[in-house]
């Protein structure tokens, strides 16, 4: 049995890492539902809706808790009643695995 990509573990990307291909974003991005392909540069993005702002404040924080965790940080975009996360790898210029099991994560 393959382990699921929110229990890989996110490896340590160096400038020069290889970006994924399009087949590759494919096969990921069929594992996170609600997640949607961006490009220039490729990357993956999600919005959810909250009650209120504290409800959308601790969801972030929650993202950026285990962002921490894995050392892999989302751009994130906050306000009453939603919040945004997009992932991309800098040191690829595009997308990489660990973007997608930040994803899995966050739910
Ligand atoms: C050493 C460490 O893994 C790198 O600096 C990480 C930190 N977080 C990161 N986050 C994202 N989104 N892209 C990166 O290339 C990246 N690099």
């Amino acid at each position: 049995m393959t382990t699921s990509l929110a229990d890989r573990a996110c490896t340590a990307c160096r400038a020069g890492t290889a970006k994924l291909s399009p087949g590759e974003i494919a096969h990921y991005l069929a594992q996170v539902p609600g997640w949607q392909l961006s490009h220039d540069p490729d990357r993956i993005e999600r919005r959810w809706k909250f009650g209120n702002f504290a409800e959308a404040f601790a969801f972030v924080s929650r993202v950026a808790d285990l962002a921490e965790a894995a050392d892999h940080h989302p751009d994130i975009g906050l306000g009453w009643g939603y919040a945004s996360v997009s992932l991309h790898t800098h040191a690829a210029g595009g997308l990489h695995e660990n973007d997608f099991i930040l994803a899995a994560r966050i739910g």
